[in-house]
């Protein structure tokens, strides 16, 4: 991946603005510089987005999911690529980001390529009268997201905006530009028509995140990142009442009844712990455990989360990943210090790993499991957004639904039964956009995706997603 990263406007780079550092979280090396988009920048692809409009949504929909399977098609044949610039922003492991990460955005693309060919359209005949619906695109879309899965979750959104018609303004994080700045390549190589796609680079606060959100051409915000971030955007938009689609942070609960299979809960746990270094909105931090099955899986978690192997990103073996930078690392870090204070029991890690090598100057935290915290502690309300777990026990069922409640957060939460009556009745009281049941993050693109309460607003995923990205129009006729 280039060591310079510019924008990306009306089909072309644009290698204007200031310049910050990339840093490579596994060594803390500045790696790469970045254009920082100002507000000319942003309103030159708003406006580049605007002209592309009329063009892009007025070809069928046939036609755009026909392009949305192109880039399907060019981003495998980028892959390798694609691998590289996400491991070079983020220090994931080779074989999470080519199994999950990548696989994941052309998966996005040819879904909703799909999706959009099936979405049936009403209409309601009666006697003399015919009611029938068509579908508008919103316009500009700004699409802003976050850096713990930065391949993934842009095209998460990018696949349904532009299939629906509409032209984007992607603002990927200031931590991970790499693999859009790859998008953009691949979106010229296609031939893709300039202006459908834009790259803009910059941060959010008084910088190329808010001058997007607050532009008077941008029709709707479609975000993912923290909770606080999404309020702040929902007042930036809130003068001119544009549509929000916010997928935003989590404070995950884990049930684990003693009728559960053991041995699945507790690789299943390691999986909703620690997986991408615990830094996806999905995992589990908090895990609750039935009283008789507590001491034993406590034991064995923390025993699997001491064998997680630190390796370098290219090594296949390595299933511990660097934070995303120096200051999340220090927040994490904060926590595990805090948790101690508090008087948690630290079973596992607690601290920052020594590696003796140039690893040292990177961002790395041991993985680590607590118990013995009160539920109203800092630890157990706070997204730390780390490989980071509590584990309480609980004695009878409602206990556990209303611990796992006791929360601001409803992303997702986990369920370890064999019962299947109790899978139905405790995944229908969790207060959650997503229960997974005996398994963890299995994903059908056609499902809604999205949390309640400060987890977010809106579902996207399947004909959610056409359902934000498009406005319905109800067309009355007397016969
Ligand atoms: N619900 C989900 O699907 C989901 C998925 C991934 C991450 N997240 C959440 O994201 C957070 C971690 O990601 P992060 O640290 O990048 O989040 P963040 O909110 O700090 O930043 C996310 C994006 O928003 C931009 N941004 C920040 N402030 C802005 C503003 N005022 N106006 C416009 N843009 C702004 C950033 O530059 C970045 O591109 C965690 O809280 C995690 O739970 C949620
Ligand atoms: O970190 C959050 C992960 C979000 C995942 C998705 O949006 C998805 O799998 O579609």
């Amino acid at each position: 991946m280039s060591d310079l990263v510019t924008h990306f406007i009306g089909g072309l780079p644009v290698a204007e603005g200031e310049t910050f550092a990339g840093y490579d979280p596994v060594t803390g090396r500045e790696v790469r510089r970045v254009h920082e988009a100002d507000r000319s920048v942003v309103d030159r692809a708003v406006s580049a987005a605007r002209a592309a409009l009329p063009g892009w949504s007025g070809l069928q929909a046939a036609e755009r999911a026909a392009w949305m399977r192109r880039l399907a098609d060019a981003i495998e044949e980028r892959f390798e690529d694609l691998v590289a610039a996400e491991i070079a922003d983020t220090g994931k492991s080779i074989t999470q980001t080519r199994t999950l990460d990548i696989p994941r955005g052309a998966a996005n693309f040819r879904s909703f390529a799909e999706i959009a060919a099936q979405h049936p359209e009403n209409a309601f005949h009666l006697k003399d009268v015919l009611s029938y619906t068509v579908r508008r695109p919103l316009g500009v879309v700004a699409v802003i997201v976050p850096w713990n899965l930065p391949f993934l979750l842009a095209t998460w959104k990018i696949g349904p905006a532009l299939v629906a018609g509409n032209t984007v303004v992607v603002k990927p994080s200031e931590h991970t530009p790499g693999s859009m700045a790859v998008l953009a390549e691949i979106a010229a190589s296609i031939g893709l028509p300039p202006g459908v796609l834009n790259v803009v680079n910059g941060f959010g606060p008084g910088s190329a995140g808010q001058f997007l959100v607050e532009h008077p051409g941008v029709d709707a915000v479609t975000f993912t990142g923290e909770s606080r971030t999404g309020s702040a955007i929902m007042k930036s938009v809130a003068d001119r009442v544009k549509p929000v689609s916010f997928e935003l942070g989590g404070k995950n609960a884990g049930l684990v009844f003693a009728d559960a299979d053991l041995d699945a809960a507790v690789e299943g746990a390691v999986r909703s712990v620690f997986t991408n270094g615990g830094q996806v909105c999905l995992c589990t931090e908090r895990l609750y455990v039935e009283r008789p099955v507590f001491g034993e899986f406590v034991a064995r978690l923390a025993g699997r989360a001491r064998e997680l192997a630190f390796g370098r990103p290219q090594d296949e073996h390595t299933t511990m990943m660097p934070m995303i930078s120096a200051e999340h690392r220090d927040k994490v870090l904060s926590y595990y210090a805090l948790a101690e204070d508090e008087g948690a029991e630290i079973h596992a890690g607690g601290g920052a790993p020594r590696f003796g090598d140039d690893r040292d100057g990177g961002y790395y935290v041991e993985p680590t499991v607590l118990t013995g915290l009160p539920s109203g502690s800092r630890v157990n309300r706070e997204e730390i957004f780390g490989p980071v777990c509590h584990v309480a026990p609980f004695d009878a069922e409602a206990e556990a639904v209303a611990l796992a409640n006791e929360s601001e957060y409803g992303l997702a939460a986990t369920v370890w039964t064999s019962s299947l009556s109790r899978a139905h009745r405790v995944a229908q009281s969790l207060e959650a956009g997503l229960i997974w049941v005996n398994t963890w993050y299995l994903r059908d693109l056609r499902t809604p995706f999205g949390g309640v309460k400060l987890s977010g607003i809106g579902r996207e995923g399947g004909t959610r997603s056409l359902d934000f990205y498009s406005e319905p129009t109800t067309i009355t006729i007397k016969l």
